[in-house]
């Protein structure tokens, strides 16, 4: 039995062109119909990526009693097994800004005295991928609105910090076709910039709930903007659910960095964004309850993950 599956080409934003009325207005477009665009010309080398790659292989190799030390009951909760996400994935943590540190707390256990060459190589990706969020975000607010950059990146984002998970999925068996390596959802934070190995196994749902499988140039980054965003822009950008389908008998690779609000910052659209005349689609509210409805939700009744922030916030006003 084969599958047809109907595929989207991401609109392209290149980061090495000044940004100018038609790429905003494209990018805007991208932000508003799919939430997913993919980025070129964004500066991390491919080698930067394969050392990474590299130390994410031997992560996963290495014995469960290892990382079990990392997570998910232990104090440091950098790790999570498989059999909670899914039964083929499994992926660590590293918290910015200080990502040298958070690294080191995590590769001690993993690697003892070979630690310092993997936390260096996550502080060059962590603080490569800040840098590229930053520019990104900046990027957003201008096509939202004229000068909206400069008016809110620095008062409304200007706390914003990352986070990195390095993910493993393990390869289907042999006699499965297709296998749900990450379930439906969409993100918590406000942006994603995700690298990879394999972009066909990446599935967003378009607005009519069709799955699309995505399709991004070679050494293209993939990024989706999420739930905090969509509730900062009054619904206008939009957060989708998409999911990890596996395919292919081999295990797959994805470093996935998480741009987020900090855990205290009020979500609230400001008047210029929401527009005259228009409804508010969300209540304020505070980033880190967010976080927790989700995490509760996640782990302790697994049926209802796939809960959004407009399951937690919304006014019901559709955007
Ligand atoms: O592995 C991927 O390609 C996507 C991962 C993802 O969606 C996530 O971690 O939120
Ligand atoms: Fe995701």
């Amino acid at each position: 039995m084969s599958h047809s599956h109907s595929s989207l080409k991401l609109s392209i934003l290149d980061l090495s062109k000044t940004p100018n009325p038609s790429s905003l207005s494209s990018l805007l477009e991208a932000c508003k119909e799919w939430g997913f665009f993919q980025i070129i010309n964004h500066g991390i080398s491919e080698e930067l990526y394969s050392k990474l790659s590299l130390f994410s292989r031997q992560i996963c190799s290495l014995p469960s009693e290892t990382k079990l030390k990392l997570g998910p009951s232990s104090s440091v909760k950098s790790y999570t097994p498989q059999f909670i996400a899914s039964p083929f994935y499994e992926g660590l943590r590293v918290l910015g800004p200080d990502f040298f540190s958070s690294a080191e707390c995590s590769g001690k256990v993993l690697f003892g005295p070979k630690c310092n060459e993997f936390s260096e190589v996550v502080r060059e990706y962590g603080v490569k991928m800040t840098d590229l969020s930053r520019r990104i975000l900046e990027a957003i607010l201008m096509s939202l609105g004229d000068g909206f950059e400069k008016k809110f990146y620095g008062t409304e984002f200007g706390k914003c910090f990352g986070y990195l998970r390095i993910i493993n999925y393990s390869p289907p068996g042999p006699s499965q076709e297709e296998v749900e390596g990450l379930g439906k959802h969409t993100d918590m934070c406000c942006m994603t910039v995700l690298y990879p190995d394999d972009v066909s196994s990446l599935q967003v749902r378009s607005k009519e709930g069709k799955w699309m499988d995505i399709e991004t140039r070679k050494g293209s980054l993939v990024v989706n903007l999420g739930d905090m965003l969509e509730a900062w822009s009054n619904g206008s950008l939009r957060s989708s659910e998409h999911r990890v389908m596996l395919r292919k008998p081999r295990s797959r690779l994805s470093l996935a960095f998480f741009w987020t609000f900090e855990d205290e910052k009020l979500i609230f659209a400001p008047e210029e964004v929401v527009g005259e005349g228009n409804k508010r689609a969300f209540k304020p509210f505070i980033c880190s309850d967010y976080i927790h409805f989700r995490e509760f939700d996640d782990k302790e009744m697994y049926e209802k993950v796939g809960n959004t922030v407009r399951d937690f916030a919304g006014t019901g006003v559709d955007m």
